[in-house]
């Protein structure tokens, strides 16, 4: 036989975050009714999953639908599935683990501050956990489809360190999960109370979700009369899957509490679209655009995209063949018509069908940011309405700009979508379309540079030549931007240059004069440059006088089509191999310390020290920092 009862303890994590859940959760309880109802939807849809491969799986019990029913003299609320059910190993490690990526990362981010946590833990989703904001005990009891009747499993626990495990007899397929109620949270033994909860958060849920009928009863012999529960089931919700309806019929609440529900989220979307698509490959696609980034999204790995059903039963979660890995924040569901029930991930790789899904989904989402990003100019449009494209950059701009590498057929509109700080704006709101706007007369290309910081990029000295004719150059921070500029060439005919990248050429912004004068300066400065180039052989590539810098005595640049100095650090940071090459080293020949440089005694010192500047100053590092130091300090004494 089965094992006996047995005592185990929760991961770390599942206690912390019980801990957590009750503590935080308090100002928002009724949510545990969603949590629950979804994970019972859940279990029924993994049902109907695994069936289509083994109908027998359904037992006697073909109809799939939740229950929730509660007993005001016990303190109980229970909510049951006959959905796939647990195993007792499954009831261990589904209700002991969190089994979720990130975990860790997420427990660390939690600052103590009730009302941060909360929020964050909301993003998190709490899912079965959350029953403890309202209970001191939870039961669940459970059958796994397919399983003897003896091997049903109950797990009980307080929610504090430990659960307990005992093989039970269930002859029902599915899983109930017990509350047993806390003496404040009495208000939801009440039939008013849970179908206003499942009307806010549940309605859309695809399966029926019955609760039992109440009655008015008159009191005997004058007394007041009273609701009372009877034995019959009714249906307290549409039970119809939301997507699945008209768009006229579906309210923007609704909407809401959709993507809610869907996405454990707990803020509003930005935006959604919601259509059906008719013609060769025929699908129902509800797209939703959050408002603001989970805490994973950097984890490219990470299983993230839209549902999947076919012909409305549920498929897969992080369908993430549907929609290219950098749109990976859109959350909802595509309910396709065509593809085959028993549609594998592998398959969906392949079809032809989820290839024309895709496109078109990654046309509908780009077309919902292109609507967000028209609003900010639109003069009808309120406070709220402007800023929501901003919010939308600055969760996910960082990730849009990857489609810039892997979405060569949309990047056009991509580019039209970027945004970015500039010498004119410390803010990440200028587009490129902006920028053009603003060019001088004489400019023929749109400038940038990049660095790790904003202060570093705003203050590298590559920019002083520009600063001093008010030229516009684009900061770019984001660890992304050096690697999608790779493939932005230009922008509606104009080049995209970096300021740090090749020999300036201002072109028809440098007067005759000024290009004169530089071109004595190098004639003078050659056999200084011819030193330099010799004590900095190592290091260098080349030397030769610049027309980037006003203020600063030298900086370092790379060939036109070479990797930036920062683009090389970042790789290297990350463990890859990048290919040694050198920078060119400009000098500045009017500044004071580079007039120095001609007859000194110490010119090999300064030589270095003028490399190694130019190294600080763009953000990298002195190869050897004490030999640096020695050096300065030698001449300081
Ligand atoms: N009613 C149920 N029937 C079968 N399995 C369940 C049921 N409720 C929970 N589980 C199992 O327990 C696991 C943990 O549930 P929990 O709600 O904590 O997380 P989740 O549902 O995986 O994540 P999230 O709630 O964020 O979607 C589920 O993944 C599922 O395997």
């Amino acid at each position: 036989m089965s094992d006996p009862k047995q005592t185990l303890s929760f991961q770390a994590e599942v206690a912390q975050l019980l801990h957590l859940v009750t503590h935080s959760l308090y100002s928002n309880r009724e949510i545990f009714v969603r949590e629950l109802v979804s994970n019972a939807s859940d279990a029924c849809d993994k049902l109907r999953f695994e069936a289509l491969n083994d109908g027998a799986l359904y037992e006697d019990a073909p109809n799939l639908e939740v229950r929730i029913a509660f007993d005001s003299d016990a303190r109980t609320i229970t909510i049951s599935d006959n959905g796939i059910g647990l195993s007792q190993q499954e009831a261990i490690d589904n209700l002991g683990t969190i089994a979720k990526s990130g975990t860790r990362e997420f427990m660390g981010k939690l600052s103590g501050d009730q009302k941060a946590d909360a929020q964050l833990i909301g993003q998190f989703g709490v899912g079965f956990y959350s029953g403890f904001i309202v209970a001191d005990r939870i039961t669940v009891e459970s059958r796994r489809a397919g399983l003897p009747h003896d091997q049903g499993v109950r797990w009980s626990s307080t929610g504090t360190g430990a659960f307990e495990v005992e093989p039970i007899t269930r002859a029902q397929r599915g899983t109930s999960v017990i509350l047993h109620v806390r003496d404040d949270a009495t208000e939801f033994l009440s039939t008013w109370k849970l179908k206003s909860i499942i009307a806010k958060y549940s309605d859309h849920i695809s399966l029926p979700i019955l609760m039992r009928k109440e009655e008015w009863k008159e009191g005997e012999e004058g007394k007041g009369g009273e609701m009372v529960l009877t034995d019959e089931w009714e249906t307290v919700n549409q039970a119809s899957a939301l997507w699945s309806r008209p768009k006229k019929d579906v309210t923007d609440e609704q909407y809401k509490a959709f993507y809610k529900q869907a996405s454990h989220d707990h803020e509003d979307p930005l935006t959604w679209s919601h259509n059906r698509v008719e013609g060769s490959t025929e699908y129902t696609q509800l797209l939703y655009i959050p408002a603001h980034a989970p805490f994973d999204l950097w984890n490219r790995d990470k299983p993230a995209g839209v549902k999947l059903y076919v012909k409305r039963v549920f498929i897969m979660d992080d369908a993430q063949a549907l929609l290219p890995t950098y749109l990976r924040f859109v959350r909802g569901v595509i309910d396709s018509a065509d593809l085959p029930l028993n549609v594998s991930r592998e398959l969906l790789q392949e079809s032809r069908d989820v290839k024309a899904i895709r496109e078109g989904s990654t046309k509908r989402v780009l077309s919902m940011l292109e609507d967000l990003a028209k609003l900010e100019k639109d003069e009808a449009a309120s406070a709220e309405e402007k800023a929501k494209y901003a919010t939308f950059w600055s969760g996910f701009g960082a990730v849009l700009k990857e489609g810039l590498g892997e979405d060569f057929a949309n990047r056009e509109r991509l580019a039209r979508l970027l945004r970015f700080a500039s010498t004119q704006s410390d803010e990440q709101v200028v587009s490129l379309a902006d920028y053009k706007a603003r060019m001088k007369d004489g400019q023929d290309a749109i400038y940038y540079i990049t660095a790790d910081t904003l202060a570093a990029a705003k203050n590298s000295p590559q920019l002083e030549v520009f600063r001093k004719k008010g030229l516009e150059v684009l900061l770019m921070t984001d660890r992304v931007d050096e690697w999608a500029l790779n493939y932005l060439q230009d922008f509606d005919g104009t080049p995209l240059q970096s300021v740090a990248k090749g020999a300036v050429d201002l072109g028809k912004l440098q007067d005759e004069e000024e290009k004169k004068k530089a071109e004595e300066a190098a004639e003078a400065f050659k056999p200084v440059l011819a030193k330099l180039k010799d004590a900095l052989k190592d290091k260098v590539e080349d030397v030769r006088v610049t027309s980037r810098l006003v203020d600063s005595p030298a900086c370092l640049v790379v060939s036109d089509g070479g990797m930036s100095l920062q683009l090389s650090r970042l790789l290297k940071q990350a463990g890859q191999k990048v290919p040694e090459t050198k920078p060119v080293l400009e000098v500045n020949p009017d500044h004071a310390l580079v007039k120095k440089l001609e007859g000194s005694v110490h010119f090999h010192d300064l030589a270095h020290i003028l490399f190694d500047q130019a190294m600080l100053a763009e953000g990298g590092m002195p190869d050897d920092p004490a030999a640096y130091v020695k050096r300065v300090n030698a001449l300081l004494a």
